[in-house]
C-alpha cells in the first residue's frame, strides 16, 4: 500500500451545541476575519472539490454533519490555542471521528452505552445529538484515560453522561438497564491516522491478531448482553479489514439476530468509500470507510476510518451470514456425519471465549503472515 505523506486533512471543528448556538459560532468566526463559503452543493463530489480549494481565509459547513465546520489545514496551529475550544464550545474533532455518533443517531430520551469512551469525543457528540436528554453510560477501563474522559464530559456540559471506570466486558444489563443504542469504538491499530498511516508491509500481524480478538469479544458482548439494544455502531480508526469487515462478519456468522444496515443509504448515497465487496460479498458494500485518498481511493478528506451499523432483526428473522453458516454446517454434517450441530445464539459467548484462548487454524491470515 502506498500513500502520499503530503496529504493533509482540513481542520474540522465540531460545534458543541450544548454550550453555543450555531449562529453565535458563525458570528464569532466572521469577527475573527474568516469568510463563510455557503455550502450549496448538490453532490458530495462537488463538495469535496470545494473543500480541496478552500483558501486560507475561508471556512465552510460540512455536507453531512451540519454542526461541523471546515477550515483549511493551514489553520491548525491557530485553532490549537483557541479560547472557545478551551471553554468546551468548539471541539477539534476530525470528520471521520464524528461519523459513528452521526450514524448511531440516538433519539432524545433514549438510553445509550458507549463501551470504549475515552477521551470522550464521540460520547459528548452523542450527548449533543440527544440534546442532553436521556442517558448515556460512558465506560472506560484505563484509569488515566478515564480522568481525561471525566474532564471532557464536565467541560462540555454533557450532563446526561454517567462515566464508569470499568472493563465493559464485566458490565451486564442489570447495571445499565434498558440500553437501546450502543457505540463501540474499541482500541485498534490506528492504521488510518494520517501521520502514522501504516503500509501493509509494516503490519504487525501478532498485534493485529490480539486486537481483532478483543474487538470480536467486545462486539459479541454488545450483540448478546443487552436485550433491548436496537442499533449498534462498530467503528475503528483502522483501514485493515482484519479489524473491520472480518470482525463484523465473524460476529454476524455466529449471532443471527443482528443484521447489517446499508451505510450507503444512511449517507443518502453521497459518500465515496465502502468496504471490499469482492472479498466480503453482501457485506463490503454496506460498511463505510473514510479515506484520505491514499492508493488511488477517492478522498473523503479525513483520516482513515471504518464504520458498520447493525440493527436487531425482526422476530424469527436471522441475518444471511448466520443462515449461510448454518447451512454449510448442515451440509458438512450430512456429508461427514461427525461434527455436532453448531451452537446457537445463546451459547455463542462460550464459543467466543474458546476461540480467543485457543485460536483455530482456520484464521489463515495469521498463519500466512503479513510481513512477506
Ligand atoms: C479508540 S479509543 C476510544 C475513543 C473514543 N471513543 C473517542 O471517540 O474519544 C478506545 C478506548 O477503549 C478503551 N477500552 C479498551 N478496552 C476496553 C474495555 N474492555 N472496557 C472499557 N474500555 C476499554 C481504551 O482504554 C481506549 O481508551
Amino acid at each position: 500500500m502506498h500513500f502520499n505523506p503530503f496529504i493533509s486533512v482540513p481542520r474540522y471543528i465540531r460545534l458543541n451545541t450544548l454550550l453555543m448556538k450555531k449562529a453565535e459560532a458563525m458570528e464569532y468566526f466572521e469577527r475573527e476575519g474568516w469568510k463563510f463559503i455557503e455550502n450549496t452543493f448538490e453532490t458530495y463530489d462537488e463538495f469535496i472539490e470545494a473543500v480541496q480549494h478552500l483558501d486560507d481565509e475561508s471556512f465552510m459547513v460540512d455536507f453531512h454533519i451540519k454542526n461541523l465546520f471546515i477550515f483549511p489545514a493551514s489553520s491548525k496551529k491557530h485553532f490549537a490555542s483557541n479560547e472557545l475550544a478551551a471553554e468546551g464550545k468548539l471541539l477539534l474533532q476530525d470528520k471521520a471521528s464524528c461519523l459513528p455518533s452521526f450514524l448511531l443517531n440516538p433519539p432524545h430520551k433514549s438510553t445509550v452505552l458507549d463501551m470504549c469512551a475515552a477521551p470522550g469525543n464521540k460520547t459528548t457528540h452523542l450527548a449533543a445529538i440527544m440534546k442532553n436528554k436521556g442517558k448515556i453510560y460512558a465506560v472506560e477501563m484505563n484509569a488515566k484515560r478515564y480522568q481525561t474522559l471525566t474532564k471532557m464530559v464536565e467541560g462540555t456540559n454533557a450532563t446526561i453522561i454517567q462515566t464508569m471506570n470499568r472493563d465493559v466486558l464485566e458490565i451486564k444489563d442489570e447495571e445499565v438497564p434498558n440500553i437501546q443504542y450502543i457505540l463501540l469504538d474499541p482500541s485498534c491499530s490506528g492504521s488510518g491516522i494520517v501521520n502514522r498511516f501504516a503500509s501493509d508491509i509494516n503490519k504487525d500481524s501478532n498485534r493485529l491478531y490480539k486486537l481483532s480478538g478483543l474487538q470480536f469479544k467486545l462486539l459479541t458482548h454488545a450483540m448478546t448482553s443487552f436485550p433491548n439494544v436496537k442499533r449498534i455502531v462498530y467503528s475503528t480508526c483502522s483501514v485493515y479489514p482484519e479489524e473491520n469487515e472480518e470482525v463484523v462478519l465473524n460476529c454476524l456468522q455466529r449471532i443471527g439476530h443482528f443484521k447489517l444496515v446499508n451505510a450507503a443509504e444512511l449517507m443518502n448515497n453521497q459518500w465515496n468509500n465502502f468496504g471490499n465487496e469482492t472479498s466480503y460479498p453482501n457485506l463490503g458494500s454496506k460498511v463505510l470507510y473514510a479515506r484520505m485518498g491514499e492508493d488511488g481511493y477517492k478522498s473523503d478528506l479525513t483520516n482513515g476510518f471504518f464504520v458498520a451499523v447493525l440493527e436487531r432483526c425482526e422476530e424469527d428473522e436471522f441475518n444471511e451470514f448466520y443462515l449461510q453458516k448454518q447451512q454449510n454446517i448442515a451440509v458438512h454434517n450430512e456429508k461427514f456425519g461427525k461434527r455436532k450441530a453448531e451452537k446457537v445464539d445463546e451459547n455463542v459467548k462460550e464459543e467466543v471465549q474458546e476461540e480467543i484462548v485457543k485460536p483455530k487454524k482456520k484464521k489463515k491470515w495469521i498463519n500466512k503472515g503479513y510481513n512477506q
